[in-house]
């Protein structure tokens, strides 16, 4: 069974203040929030990546900064919002790093991973192609496709659809929707608030480093939040599951 992961109480100087969350295997959670306001700062933490200045990461009854590297880069995947591609690798090649953490393991079983990755996020036809001749949303499929062929317990992306077309974002909602469906747990910072009122469980919304609302979208993205957190007038339109959020 996947292991839950917690926030308890974290502080991080001048950007976040004394959060506490536990986030659920099987669900889809969404991180929302203003410029600036710590979304991205709570999923490096969240990542095992930037240790708190107080507070505790707990993966199980585990504290994630006491864990090997290896352990947490077998539970934890993260896409950050601007990744750096250091070399220029194949799009497969590239992918493949995502199995470096199961060094070990049987060469059948990162070559299937590898290729479900390159199935899922459309990447067949670029295969071979070097990741300096790519579009900017094919680089992000493929940086996406990397953190899915790790297979880990836990996938954490910041702004995963920033740079996808609206066939491919819906797509990759819906992997995000298997997974979790797999029992893994998944959780995105999200600039689109109608994505997240749609396809989260439950929502987390950050206001200049506190926690402003945490729960299912229906309340953690009321009417009544955005007026406060964003200081928008915003209405919600259409049916459960479609809604579309009406400025003005
Ligand atoms: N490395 C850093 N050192 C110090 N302060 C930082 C650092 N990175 C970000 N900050 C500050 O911490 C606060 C939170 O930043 P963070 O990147 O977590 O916000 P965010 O909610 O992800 O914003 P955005 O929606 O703009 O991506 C901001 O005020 C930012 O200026």
């Amino acid at each position: 069974m996947t292991r839950a992961l917690a926030l308890e109480h974290i502080v991080v100087a001048d950007r976040l203040d004394a959060i506490t969350a536990t986030f659920a295997a099987g669900e889809v959670t969404a991180i929302c929030g203003p410029n600036g306001a710590g979304k991205s700062t709570l999923l490096t933490c969240l990542a095992g990546l930037l240790e708190p200045d107080a507070g505790t990461v707990l993966l199980g009854d585990a504290p994630l900064f006491r864990m090997p590297a290896a352990d947490r880069a077998r539970a934890i995947g993260y896409l950050p919002q601007a990744p750096e591609v250091a070399w220029d690798l194949s799009v497969e090649t590239l992918i493949s790093l995502g199995r470096l953490p199961w060094r070990g393991a049987p060469a059948g079983e990162a070559q299937a991973a590898i290729d479900a990755a390159i199935t899922a996020m459309d990447l067949e036809a670029l295969r071979t192609r070097a990741v300096s001749r790519l579009s900017g949303g094919e680089r992000a499929r493929a940086l996406m496709a990397r953190v899915l062929a790790t297979r880990p317990a836990w996938l954490l992306a910041d702004e995963p659809l920033a740079n996808l077309d609206l066939a491919h974002a819906a797509s990759l909602m819906r992997r995000f929707r298997e997974q979790a469906g797999e029992g893994r747990g998944v959780v995105l910072v999200l600039h689109d608030l109608a994505t997240a009122m749609n396809h989260a469980d439950r929502v987390l919304v950050l206001d200049r480093g506190h926690l402003a609302a945490d729960g299912p979208p229906e309340q953690a993205l009321s009417e009544a939040v955005i007026r406060r957190v964003w200081a928008v007038e915003g209405r919600w339109l259409g049916e459960p599951g479609a809604q579309a959020l009406a400025l003005g």
